[in-house]
């Protein structure tokens, strides 16, 4: 395989205050699937270096618009630009190689051991391209991550015969293998042990602290699971955004009881949030 790397931003990607184009932005983007609108005029826009969470009830269209932020799929209507390239006008791999995503619907079709899984983080594909080959530094910093996240004795064990957890944390090193300009976090703790989910939390402040142009949006159920060094927030319900913005300004005990119509107390102490009934 060649590696196709990206042409410049094309010319009509959108341009922030100081000139760069935002790492994403989505303009009244609707989404139809199987006869149904699941996706209704949303709007986002991230520049680099912020930290999204991505909150709402079961149903409410995370997942799916993660998944056109990961360049996985086209919006029905209005427009979708990752990190300055429109959907629709850039080839879909070329462009997955620039972000890291932790996709839970991710599959891996053959027995890859943990590293190869890794790997594939470069490639941008499922599988391992044949006669494809990591460069030493690309190798070294693969074997790097995969003991960052505690898998450094298991890097040679295939996948069909690791458990959830394991699975969930040698995606989270793929995800990080291209050092991507956007990180895209689906659930990425779910699986995890209670070290795992702190390790993991660790490692991604270290990502955060390495590569501070780096763009994160993170989808989680728990509030308990966010990073501290999470800055901004979108609320979703039925396929809308109900509030976007500050975190501190939208993890409100008033907006995401709205989110999830149920009376919800949200409290952050030492930096982390925690959420109980109200
Ligand atoms: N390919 C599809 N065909 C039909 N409906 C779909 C498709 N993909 C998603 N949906 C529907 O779109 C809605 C949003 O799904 P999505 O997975 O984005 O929600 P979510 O907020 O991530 O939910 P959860 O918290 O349960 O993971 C759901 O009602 C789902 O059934």
């Amino acid at each position: 395989m060649t590696t196709t790397d990206l042409a410049p931003a094309s010319q009509d990607a959108p341009g922030s205050a100081d000139g760069r184009p935002p790492v994403l932005e989505l303009a009244g983007v609707t989404l139809r699937r199987a006869g149904k609108e699941i996706l209704h005029g949303i709007d986002l826009r991230v520049e680099a270096g912020e930290h999204w969470a991505v909150l709402g009830p079961n149903g409410a269209g995370k997942s799916t618009v993660l998944s056109l932020c990961g360049a996985n799929q086209h919006p029905t209507t209005g427009t979708v630009h990752v990190l300055g390239h429109r959907l629709g006008r850039i080839e879909l791999q070329a462009l997955r190689r620039m972000i890291g995503h932790v996709d839970p619907r991710h599959r891996v079709a053959s027995p890859l051991t943990v590293e190869q899984v890794v790997l594939t983080g470069l490639t941008g594909s499922a599988d391992l391209p044949r006669r494809w080959e990591p460069t030493p530094d690309q190798a070294e910093h693969a074997r790097e991550l995969i003991a960052s996240v505690g898998m450094g004795d298991r890097a040679g064990l295939r996948w069909p015969t690791l458990s959830q957890g394991e699975r969930g944390r040698a995606l989270i090193a793929r995800a990080l293998v291209g050092r991507p300009q956007l990180l895209l976090l689906d659930e990425p703790t779910t699986g995890l042990d209670l070290a795992a989910r702190e390790r993991f939390l660790t490692a991604l402040d270290g990502v955060v602290a390495e590569q501070p142009t780096t763009s994160t949006l993170l989808v989680t159920h728990h509030l308990e699971e966010l990073p501290s060094t999470t800055s901004h927030a979108a609320l979703l319900r039925d396929g809308a955004i109900v509030a976007a913005g500050p975190v501190d300004e939208v993890l409100t005990s008033a907006g995401v009881s709205e989110a999830f119509a149920h009376p919800i107390r949200v409290e952050r102490t030492h930096g982390r949030w925690h959420a109980s009934g109200a």
